[in-house]
């Protein structure tokens, strides 16, 4: 859902490291106060893209405009307007907390009230703790605290919760979500399929340095509605043609123990009217719901 004007414009990027075509055809737009994601596989092109669009390295072509602006002519403007966490980010071992942000406000003519960021992000009892005595959840917080500390409109976050374990990482999507409270833009690299779906309003999925879909997460899964998948046990064996023969269904299976129907349209009421007429019980009768991964999945043929 498209809430306001194009802060973000990138048409055609292409970039190569040597005989390595990192970015062969990216373009995007992401609208004001969007939570905008860009998902794809380890070496995908992700980073690459979000570094040129960041000013941060030099495309070999295509267009980019940050809030209208060209990142890398007008860099200097786009200084106060733009936060960045990148990939794998680190600070000095000893450094405090309250020192790395002190230090980075020094850096905007207008900061923002880092007392109060470090309230507002829950990191008051660490405020004098040194950066390496942080777990890996707070040196997140840290970081999205020093991209927000020069009161940006747009932030761009690289793999914010990779390497965080399942809790932390839930942790750190809760303080993204609050950022969108703050009408703040966010670019959102990952490469978790349930972070891209919990978070971004909408997403580019990148295969081989391509955009292969953009969509919201739920325009992406609607795609594979038209695939569903049902499983379930029986209590005596049955004809399967009584299956095969209903027009919804495409294929039938078996796995374990455990019949496995594939098909469209209102599969699950068809099947279960069919098994109902025929007195077979169906037990542990599961649907399964396409997810993300079945969309990215269908539209490179690949798994994450
Ligand atoms: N500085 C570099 N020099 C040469 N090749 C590079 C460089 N940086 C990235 N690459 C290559 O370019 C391709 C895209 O890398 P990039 O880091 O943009 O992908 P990514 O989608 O962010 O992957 P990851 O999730 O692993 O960070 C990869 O094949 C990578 O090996």
């Amino acid at each position: 859902m498209l809430r306001g004007m194009s802060v973000i414009e990138v048409s055609n990027l292409h970039k190569r490291y040597r005989d390595k075509i990192a970015v062969r055809d990216v373009s995007f737009t992401v609208a004001e106060g969007e939570i905008f994601g860009i998902l794809g596989p380890n070496g995908a092109g992700k980073t690459t893209t979000v570094e040129c669009v960041a000013g941060l390295r030099v495309p070999d072509s295509g267009t980019i405009r940050v809030l209208g602006k060209d990142p890398r002519r007008d860099a200097r403007q786009l200084h106060t307007q733009v936060g960045v966490q990148l990939q794998e980010s680190h600070l000095p071992e000893r450094l405090k907390v309250w020192e790395a942000l002190h230090l980075y406000a020094s850096f905007y003519p207008d900061p923002a009230d880092w007392e109060r960021l470090i309230d507002e992000w829950g990191m008051s009892e660490k405020r004098a703790t040194p950066y390496g005595k942080l777990s890996g959840g707070q040196k997140q917080r840290l970081f999205i605290m020093l991209a927000l500390v020069g009161r940006p409109r747009v932030v761009f976050l690289d793999e914010l919760t990779t390497g965080l374990d399942p809790q932390a990482r839930r942790e750190t999507w809760g303080l993204i979500e609050r950022l969108r409270q703050t009408g703040v833009t966010v670019v959102l690299v990952t490469h978790f399929m349930e972070e891209a779906e919990r978070l971004c309003d909408r997403l580019a999925l990148i295969d081989d340095g391509a955009v292969v879909a953009i969509d919201t997460p739920r325009g992406l899964v609607s795609r594979m509605d038209s695939h569903q998948v049902i499983r379930f046990r029986v209590n005596r064996p049955f004809d399967e043609g009584l299956l095969t023969a209903i027009p919804e269904v495409t294929e039938v299976a078996h796995d374990g123990g455990q019949v496995v129907v594939t098909g469209q349209g209102d599969l699950l009421y068809a099947v279960t009217a069919v098994l109902a007429r025929n007195q077979i019980v169906a037990a542990d009768l599961r649907v399964e719901q396409a997810n993300l991964d079945d969309a990215f999945v269908a539209l490179t043929g690949k798994r994450f």
